[in-house]
């Protein structure tokens, strides 16, 4: 399938964000930096990388969810609604009346695992009941049939009946419906969703994807999507961001970078996934080779060089900056400059 233009505006713009801990005893820990991602009204762009690169801490930030020890150092969060006025969330109080307003209203999250925002001690109607009368002021009764019509949309099956269920006596799947049914309340314009298939079988996974996808379409909203799983991306993204130790390595739209992955970090991990034709061939799996340097050891140039197969002289010395690899396609990769160097020479 062709890729589709984007709409002009996006609904979401990260500016040059940099998100830092702080610790008693220890510096401070940047865990984003001079990340740029721009989210579309009903599109979905992949945050996706290996465990601890920022994929949840740049996420969160979007709801300034992320714990009291962080700070966002720098850049712009901005959210610009359709009927709204725009928005810079790095500039709000996490616990700000705006920041609530926006946290469940305009922008949902779902999470790998259900039970952290489902209370087990609740109903799961009763308790996207409360979520719609909270943000639609409707009465008990009309709050109950839009649950069971929400339930019934995201297919769980005997909605009106599986409402009266705790959410412990729902199966994996089941509970992961109803926690997205309760994002879905307040129609949000944009869903994050923070690895929510991981925990599940495969097949089940595949149905929750292609919900989310139906979803999509039907309310128009943006899908800010994390995974570490390359064949989720390829499944689920308009646009992809490879992130590598905080840093965004390369990003574009998904079949630029999946034709031509142009940092040798996406290449490793293209690498790393299974394929039928590489079992025909009987070719082993390539994992990367070494371990993501510590945030708190971070290298001063590009934080890949120590794993690169093609390190080459300026790159533990220097971040590289973003080269253009093909329409929105860029990589931060000092191979890319140094060929287009070269190109330029004349033979
Ligand atoms: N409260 C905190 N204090 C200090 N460091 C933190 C805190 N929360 C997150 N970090 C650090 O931020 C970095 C990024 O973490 P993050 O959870 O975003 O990674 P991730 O890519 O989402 O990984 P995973 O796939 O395992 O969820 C990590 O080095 C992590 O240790």
């Amino acid at each position: 399938m062709p890729p589709t233009p984007m709409a002009d505006k996006p609904l979401l713009k990260i500016e040059d964000v940099e998100i830092a801990f702080s610790s008693p005893d220890e510096a401070d820990i940047v865990a984003v930096r001079q990340v740029d991602l721009s989210l579309y009204p009903g599109k979905t762009l992949c945050l996706v990388g290996e465990s601890g690169c920022g994929k949840s801490v740049t996420a969160r930030a979007v709801l300034r969810l992320n714990d009291q020890n962080s700070l966002i150092r720098c850049g712009r969060i901005r959210f610009s609604p359709s009927d709204g006025e725009t928005v810079d969330i790095a500039a709000l109080k996490p616990d700000s009346l705006a920041m609530r307003k926006i946290r469940g209203n305009q922008i949902s999250m779902i999470f790998q695992e259900p039970m952290s925002s489902l209370s087990p001690v609740h109903t799961v109607g009763d308790q996207i009941d409360e979520m719609i009368m909270l943000h639609e002021g409707l009465k008990p009764k009309d709050a109950r049939e839009r649950t069971v019509a929400l339930l019934d949309q995201v297919g769980v099956p005997g909605p009106r009946e599986r409402a009266n269920s705790y959410p412990f006596q729902l199966s994996g799947g089941l509970r992961q419906r109803a926690m997205i049914a309760m994002a879905l309340a307040c129609k949000p314009n944009l869903l994050i969703a923070d690895e929510p298939t991981t925990a599940l079988d495969v097949t089940t996974q595949a149905q929750i994807l292609d919900l989310l996808k139906e979803l999509q379409e039907e309310y128009g909203m943006a899908m800010l999507f994390i995974t570490h799983d390359l064949g989720v991306v390829a499944e689920i993204a308009d646009e992809v961001a490879v992130m590598y130790l905080g840093d965004v390595v390369e990003q574009g739209n998904v079949f630029d970078v999946f034709r031509a992955p142009s940092h040798p970090y996406t290449q490793a991990l293209m690498r790393s996934i299974p394929t039928i034709a590489r079992k025909k061939e009987r070719q082993r799996l390539s994992p990367i080779k070494g371990t993501v340097p510590s945030a708190k050891d971070r290298p001063e140039g590009c934080a890949f060089t120590s794993r690169c197969p093609y390190a080459f002289e300026p790159c533990a010395g220097m971040m590289p900056g973003r080269t253009s690899v093909s329409g929105n396609h860029v990589a931060r990769c000092h191979l890319l400059t140094e060929n287009a160097r070269k190109a330029e020479v004349p033979a």
